[in-house]
């Protein structure tokens, strides 16, 4: 059995709620509140400038030149291709950069990009993989799932998300990711496998947690929705 089979099976349930949780069946059946859609923008913009970080770091943990660029093609990749949706999106609904740069972390996004980026600088190579492996993953099923769902890439909001996680380069970079993982955590000690396999659980359930988190706009206890954007 792969090991990335093993992650799959262990965290299935996980699994099967994210892809049932309502934020993603209302943006695949184009009934999601905009404004939902348009804090999750916001936080997923913030989430997105440390998860590139992940990248660099992969960058600095690579083993070899052909690694080391295909981190650094992921790393642009998440600044110039999936944060210029994100800006796309911003403009479309009158924030400006400016405002998407100053936003501030949910206590989730910050939970969720802290804990990747602690486990990151201070672990191996797989741990890395580990860490960033169900963002990709998880988005790719995701976004096929629901580009099949009749008129949902025609969406004139939703469209534009489900045909990027859904499209052949998405599904290229999971790819990698996947076969990463299992070439890195071949030969391990089931102990090590064991703390692979821990961190892979808790990053697939804070994406759970981030799509409960933007269903629900939920920010600091006190602090207000506007501040979201702009403090
Ligand atoms: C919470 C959250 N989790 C996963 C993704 C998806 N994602 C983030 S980076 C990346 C790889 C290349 O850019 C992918 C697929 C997201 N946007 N937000």
């Amino acid at each position: 059995m792969k090991f990335t089979e093993r992650l799959l099976e262990k965290t299935l349930p996980i699994w099967r709620q994210n892809h049932s949780h309502p934020f993603v069946q209302e943006i695949g059946n184009g009934t999601l509140d905009e404004e939902k859609f348009r804090f999750y923008m916001v936080q997923d913009y913030l989430y997105l400038i440390d998860y590139a970080k992940v990248f660099a770091v992969g960058t600095m943990k690579a083993t070899d030149v052909e690694m080391m660029g295909k981190f650094a093609a992921l790393l642009n990749g998440t600044l110039n291709t999936e944060m210029d949706l994100h800006r796309k999106y911003a403009a479309r609904f009158g924030i400006t950069e400016e405002e998407l740069e100053n936003a501030k972390p949910s206590p989730i996004v910050l939970a969720y990009t802290h804990y990747m980026l602690h486990v990151s600088q201070n672990g191996s190579l797989a741990e890395v993989v580990a860490a960033l492996l169900p963002c990709a993953w998880s988005y790719w099923e995701i976004g096929k799932e629901l580009s099949e769902l009749p008129g949902a890439l025609d969406h004139p909001l939703y469209g534009d998300w489900i045909r990027m996680y859904s499209s052949e380069d998405f599904g290229e970079l999971a790819t990698w990711c996947l076969d990463l993982m299992d070439e890195t955590a071949k030969g391990k000690p089931e102990s090590e496998l064991a703390k692979l396999e821990e961190i892979f659980l808790n990053t697939t359930r804070y994406e759970y947690m981030f799509w409960d988190m933007a269903y629900t706009r939920q920010m600091w206890p006190g602090v207000k929705e506007e501040q979201t954007i702009k403090i």
